[in-house]
Formats: structure tokens, sequence, C-alpha cells
């Protein structure tokens, strides 16, 4: 596609346009279809409120069913209400005048239901081709029939909408005429047209059919860039609408370079499934993206569709309930974090966790104060039922657990794990030493299963060995009364806190942040990671965790989240007493659209722990976004998320940030699966004019050569701006080209540095107000401006094995303007380009 100059001028200039008249009476017929239309949705309004009554006064008779049936109505009738409600900017933003369909056949909605039109729709006379409109569409965010079930608008999602998307000049269809309408509240403000049949004479009720502006697409592009993304539900094209549409089954991958619209065609898929399927995707739909930045960037582009509520947006590090991501690793570390490498490490540490003096490895339930208690219940013996059984006080391990105390017995380690329990039983002492509960904790740990759940059989095994040990099985002949005998035992034994404390110590129920902390400690580290990190690896990342403190509870960075989750796996649930559930009279409905979701939110019967539980499990449908950037880590974190789901893939290998996209690839496979793919290219650049595409395409040909690039839509005829910033000025440079930018455009400029200059380039920017933002290199990912600096190219190249990849990003944000500041590392000629960015 040729760049379009997109210029104000140019842009609010009519190509068909007749004069303001034409513009102003087509605005007049727009503005009374859609007071229409508000009137309408003021009956449906209504009509849902009477609902609401009507469910309120069921609420009366007492019956579960009646109850229930009153919450679904209610439930029903608030969503509809909301949606309703909700000030849409423009509820209703499209429309297209078409030709009579081949068969003639019509829709549910009415309307004519064949892409290609009639045979003898046009008529080919000596003054060119003719046609009369048979069809006009209006197309919104939610469809809207009158009384008598015409369609007033139609679901931008509905196959009837479908035209207003996919329609070329080249393949028209029946689309004749393609008309954006752009309205604030109730206010019509504007339309601008697209002329899919140049070269037919169409007639509409008779008159010619007016052609007002110059399209829709360039003047949605010129528009100035808030902090938030807005939907392109207007003005989606058509090969983005091949993936919006794709059929949901499988798997749909999606690639193309910057600004193709990779994210917004993501998001808008999401409010289509829920359309096409609300009751399947009501099981929830969790889009991944790669940084808190771009959730918040994109959050409210779901809403603006109407859609909320069942889907998830999570940035990567903070899909593990509970964990939020605050800080990133140094490339190494992160490298070292993400790789695969790390579940061999993990695995050994889960286990080896058990080792750990408590409290270093997080022992849920087992406190000092416990300990203590452990001493006075186990000193006061009790006698059984059986008269025959004690236990005795001295559990000198489980005492000895917190070495160093005083009152450590002999025969702990101290600081370690308790070494020797004993008992005393038919009248005598049984002990278990040091070997025999190693050789009882190495046989309960066979095979893989999660380690806290491992805790009843290391339990039976103790309790197996005691038995032996005291001698009972040789006294009991008759198997019958040897089995009552046992257990009797076994529930004496078990029965007495000392015991519970003994097997509190010894296998103590561990969290995975207690385990990624006892992580930090080097040499254990290196014990846990023999023959699979070197020692520079191995010290790197003890260090890094040192940040979680011996507690687990510190700040963890992007890359410890698919950590603790891999950790969550090997570890388990600990076993929990099942509490009964109550029944929820919402449970019994079925038949209601987004029952599950709502019942999720409203339900405080349920725990925290079981929701997230579930989440880990079932959504119904996974979004990638930025796919390229997950390390192999991170894909098994999601992967567990989506076992059962079907998948969104959206990513650019040309802005991966990780190092080893092989590794990556792989573990991709795994976590989609074997399941058939579909695969789609976007090709057309919306954000970047041409020529600030053409110069990020020279770190393009650096990064990934004979990588194509996506075609710029436009062109601004301002070409990038090169300022050298000598070091000792970069700060000054850089704010001052951020205050010029600021003047330029009306939306936001983004200051773009390596990662560890964040702090100081927030610095340098104080006081120009929340129009500008200083981000690190890889917080840019995904976001965009109307303005961007990008400071010292050369250093966010050399930031990591991938900075070339992300440097491409940095130059990829802006969609006016682009100043590139040079640091002396930079080499900047005497124009101050950087070495980087010339020819
Ligand atoms: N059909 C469209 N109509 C209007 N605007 C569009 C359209 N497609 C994309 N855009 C705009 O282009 C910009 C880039 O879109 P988006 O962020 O989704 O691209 P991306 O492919 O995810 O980019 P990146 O890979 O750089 O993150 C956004 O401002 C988006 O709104």
């Amino acid at each position: 596609m040729a760049a379009h100059n997109a210029t104000h001028d140019d842009r609010t200039a009519p190509r068909g346009d007749r004069g303001d008249g034409v513009r102003d009476s087509e605005i007049r017929i727009e503005q009374t279809h859609l007071d229409r239309v508000y009137h309408r949705l003021e009956e449906k309004i209504h009509e849902a409120e009477f609902l609401m009554d009507d469910a309120a006064k069921r609420g009366q008779v007492g019956t579960p069913g009646a109850l229930a049936e009153r919450d679904a109505q209610v439930f029903r009738a608030g969503v509809h209400l909301n949606r309703l409600n909700s000030e849409f900017e423009d509820f209703l933003f499209g429309r297209i005048d078409l030709l009579p369909g081949k068969d003639g056949r019509r829709g549910p909605d009415g309307a004519y239901t064949s892409v290609e039109p009639a045979d003898d729709a046009i008529r080919t006379g000596p003054d060119g081709d003719r046609a009369e409109i048979a069809e006009t569409l209006h197309i919104g965010r939610i469809g809207v029939l009158d009384a008598d079930y015409a369609p007033l608008v139609i679901d931008w999602r509905a196959p009837a909408a479908a035209p207003f998307y996919r329609s070329t000049p080249v393949a028209p269809g029946r689309v004749v005429r393609r008309r954006v309408i752009r309205s604030k509240g109730r206010r019509v403000l504007g339309v601008e047209d697209d002329l899919l049949r140049p070269e037919l004479s169409a007639t509409l009720d008779g008159g010619a059919l007016p052609v007002v502006g110059d399209g829709a697409l360039m003047a949605a592009l010129g528009q100035a860039r808030g902090h938030t993304m807005r939907d392109i539900v207007a003005s989606i094209q058509a090969e983005q609408d091949q993936v919006i549409r794709a059929p949901a089954a499988s798997i749909t991958e999606v690639e193309g370079g910057p600004g193709t619209g990779k994210t917004a065609v993501a998001l808008h898929r999401a409010a289509y499934l829920l359309y096409q399927d609300r009751r399947r995707y009501a099981g929830g739909i969790l889009v991944v993206s790669p940084t808190p930045l771009l959730v918040a960037y994109t959050e409210g582009v779901l809403p603006s569709l109407g859609e909320e509520g069942q889907v998830a947006i999570r940035a990567v590090g903070s899909l593990v309930e509970g964990a939020e991501a605050t800080t990133y690793d140094t490339p190494a570390v992160a490298r070292v974090k993400g790789s695969s490498r790390m579940v061999k490490v993990l695995r050994k540490a889960a286990r080896g966790a058990l080792e750990l003096p408590r409290g270093s490895a997080g022992a849920a339930g087992s406190s000092p104060s416990s300990s203590s208690s452990a001493l006075s219940s186990s000193s006061a013996a009790s006698s059984s039922d059986h008269g025959q059984l004690t236990l005795d006080g001295a559990l000198d391990g489980a005492l000895d657990t917190h070495g160093g105390r005083p009152g450590a017995g002999p025969g702990a380690r101290p600081g370690g794990p308790p070494e020797r329990l004993r008992v005393v039983a038919f009248g005598a002492r049984i002990e278990l030493d040091a070997d025999e509960l190693r050789t009882i904790r190495q046989n309960a740990l066979g095979g893989t299963a999660p380690v806290n759940l491992l805790r009843p059989r290391a339990r039976r095994l103790l309790l197996d060995a005691l038995w032996t040990r005291s001698g009972a099985p040789r006294r009991y002949t008759d198997p019958e009364l040897a089995a009552e005998a046992r257990e009797g035992f076994d529930e004496d034994i078990s029965s007495e806190d000392s015991f519970q404390e003994f097997l509190d110590a010894w296998w103590p129920e561990l969290t995975p942040r207690s385990v990624l902390a006892a992580m930090a400690e080097e040499k254990r580290l290196s014990r846990w990671s023999r023959r699979v990190l070197n020692p520079r690896e191995v010290r790197q990342t003890a260090r890094s965790l040192a940040r979680l403190g011996p507690d687990g509870q510190g700040p963890l960075s992007v890359h410890d989240v698919a950590l603790l989750d891999e950790l969550t796996t090997l570890l388990g649930a600990p076993a929990r007493p099942a509490g009964p559930r109550e029944a929820d009279p919402l449970d019994q409905l079925t038949g209601l659209d987004e029952l599950t979701t709502y019942a999720d939110r409203v339900s405080p019967r349920r725990s925290r722990a079981e929701r997230a539980e579930r989440e880990r499990a079932d959504y119904a449908h996974v979004i990638v976004d930025e796919a390229q950037d997950l390390t192999p880590m991170q894909w098994r974190m999601i992967g567990r998320r989506g076992r059962h789901a079907t998948w969104t893939v959206v990513g650019d290998p040309a802005q991966s940030s990780w190092s080893d996209p092989e590794e990556a690839g792989r573990a991709r496979d795994e976590a989609l699966g074997s399941r058939p793919r579909r695969r789609f290219t976007l090709t057309v650049n919306y954000r970047n004019p041409a020529e600030i595409a053409e110069l990020a395409t020279k770190v393009l040909a650096l990064a990934m050569p004979g990588t194509p690039a996506p075609e710029a839509v436009r062109s601004t005829g301002v070409a990038p701006r090169f300022v050298p910033g000598a070091d000792g000025g970069l700060g000054e440079a850089a704010r001052r080209e951020a205050v010029r930018l600021l003047d330029e455009v009306d939306g936001t400029v983004g200051v773009v540095v390596a990662m560890n200059r964040r702090a100081q380039a927030r610095q340098w920017l104080t006081g120009l107000g929340d129009r500008v933002v200083a981000l690190g290199s890889l917080e840019a990912k995904g976001l965009e401006y109307d303005a961007t600096v990008v400071v010292s190219p050369a250093e966010i190249a050399d930031e990591s094995p991938a900075g070339l990849r992300v440097l491409y990003v940095a130059l990829t944000r802006a969609t006016q303007r682009l100043t590139v500041v040079a640091s002396d590392r930079d080499v900047p000629n005497e124009n101050g380009v950087p070495d980087l960015l010339r020819e």
C-alpha cells in the first residue's frame, strides 16, 4: 500500500464531497437515525427496569427455585441495563449501503445473507454502470432491533456486519458505500465515506448517493494519543477482520511488525468470541500482556466494546495470585531464570527444601511457639485407651528444630530438621534415628508427586517404621487383632500434638516463596543446580533472589513469578479439610448466559484459594500479546492456565527481547500442544508515519536481516530529528527535546532510555506534567505516543543480547514525531546521527 499523505489539511479535505451543505445534510440523516436508536434504547431500559422490579417481587416467594430464578433474572436485567446505560462515546459508528444479495435470502436480523450482489444488481448502459441501493445497515457496538424486530443497529460482530470490515475496492462484494459515523453521546458530529465501487452511479431512494470526506482510517490514525488505547471498531481493516473473526477452535497465530494492530486485533477478537459463543467463553478469557503499563494502556478497550467481566487482562508478572512483580532482573539473570533449565533446579529445590532449618523454607503451621507447646504436651505423657501405649516426651528432634534454642536435646543438627523420633509404646522406648528417618524421607519422596501432598504418605511410613520397631507385628498372629491394634497404635501416636509437631518440623508445609528465598543461599543453590548452572550463573541468580529476604516476602522480579508458579506445581497446595459447601442457588441454574462469572464474582462462599486454583486451569480462551517475549518458564506458566483453552497468540519475532528464540519456541509448542494452528500475517503499519518506519527499518535489517518491514500507511512529511547529547548533557538534551515535542503534538510524549537509566530519566522530566513519561526500553513494549525521544540507541542495543530488537521496539513507538538523542557511545556523525542508524 502506498504511504498516504495524511497532513491535517489533507485529512479534512473532502474528496467526493460537494461542500458543507452535503456534509451537513448527511449528518442530519444520521442524527435522525441515531435519535430513533436512542428512543428504542430508552424503551428497552424501561423494559429492563420493569424486569428488575418484577424479579424483586418474586424474591418474596421463598422456594429455592424461585430464589434462583429471581437471582438469574436480576442478573440478566442488570447486565442489560448496564450495557444500555453505558455512555458509549460512539455507540453507532458505521453504515453500509448495499446492492441486493445474489440469492435474495435474508437472515434472522432481516439483512440479506449473500455476500455477492444479485446478477441483475448492476445495469450496464451507455452512461456506464448504474445500480440502486437495496439495503442500508447501521453498525454499532451492540445490536438493537425496533419493535417489529427490524434491525436498527447491527452488532459489529454479527455476520451481517462483516462486509463493513471486509469489503475493499478490489473485492467490494455488495458494498457500494461504507460510512463511518462519529458521534458523542447523542449527537452525530461527522461522517466519513469510502466509495468501494467508485465507477458505479448508485442511487438511494431515487437520488444520487452522496459521498463525504476522505475515509475514516486516516482520520482515526491522525488523532492525538492519550494514555489509553482506543478501540478500532469503526475502522478495522480487512486483513485484521480475518483474524478477529477466525473460528475459535484450535490455535490462531498472528504475526506482524510494529503498529500492525496485533494488540488491537487481539482485544477485538476477545469481544468477538464472547459475542459468538458467550456461554463457552463465560468460562473466562485471559489476555496476557508483557507489562503492567501495557495492561493499563489497553484495559479500556473491551469495556468500550461493551465487554467487561469475562476478560482478565494480566501482566505476565502478575499471573500468580498474590504475586505482583515490581522489579526487573539484569539481562544475565533474566536469561537464567527464564530458561527451561530452571525446571531441574526447582525440582531439586522443592525436595531439598525439606532438609532446611524451619523458618528458612517457610514451613506453614510450624511456628516456634508451636514447638514449645510440643514440649508441654509431650512431657505430660498421655495414656491411651489401650493402656499400653504412651508417647514419650522426648521427641528430641522435634524440639531441636530451631537450632541453638536452650533445651535443644542431643541428636538434632542445630538449625536442621529433626534427626530423631522417639516414642514410648507398649511400655518401651521406640526410636528412629537420623539414617532411618532419611531412608523414610527418600521412600516417601519417590516419584514426582508434589512435595506437600506427600506428607500423609511420609506420616504413614513413619508409623509403619515405629510399628515394626515396636515388635508388635510379631506379637499378633491373628491378622484381625493385629489390624485392630495397629489402628489404635496409629491413632494414639498421631493424635499426640507432639507427633504433629515432629511432622511439622520434619516435613514442613513448604511455600513457593520460601523455597525461592532459600535459593538465595549460594552454596545451597549450587548444590541444587549441580551440572545445570555454572558458578557465575549460580552467584548472580542467588544474589538476585536475596531481594526476597529470609521469609520470601520481599519484592519479586518479573521472572521470579514464573518460578513461583513452577514451585506451586512442584509443591502442591497443602491438603485442607474440605469444608461443607453451601448450595448456591445460582449453581442450580442452567442455560443462562454469564452465570458462571457472575456467581464467581458475587459468591462469598467460595474461598479465594478455590477461585485462584480454578483460575489457574479454567480459562476458555487464552490470548497472548507480545508472545515473542515470553521465556520458556513463562510459557510453562501460561500453558498451565490454558490446558483446555483455545488460543490466540500474537507477536513479532523481530521485537523479541528474549535471547534464545529457539528454546522459547519449543516451550511455546509444548504449551500450545498439538492442536491445529491457523496462521495470519498483518502487513500494514498503522502507527508510524513512513519517515519513522524507514529509520526503524535500518535497525530491523541489523537485528533480523531479511525480515520484511510492514508498510507504513501514511506519512507526515517530517523526518526524525537527531540531537547529539554528549554524555554529560544527555539529560538536558532529552528534556529540551521533550519540551519541544510537547509543543508540537497535542497528545503524549514518551522518553525511552536504557533500563538502568529509568530513575535518572524520571528526574530529567520533573515538572513537565503528565503528558510526558519516562520509560525503560523494556517497558516501552506495545505502547505508543504521539512523539518519542529515544535516548542513546547504542546503550539500548548494548543492554542485552537481544538489544537490537529492543531498540527496534523503542524506535517504533511514535505516531507523529521522533527525536533521537545520541550519547558519545553512539558515535554520532556531524548531523548527530548515531552510528547504528546510518546507512
Ligand atoms: N484498523 C485500524 N484503524 C485505526 N487504528 C488502527 C487500526 N489498526 C491499528 N490501529 C492503531 O495502530 C496502532 C498500533 O496498533 P497496535 O498497538 O495494536 O499494534 P501492534 O501490532 O500491537 O504493535 P506493536 O507490535 O508495536 O506493539 C494503535 O494506535 C491502533 O489503534
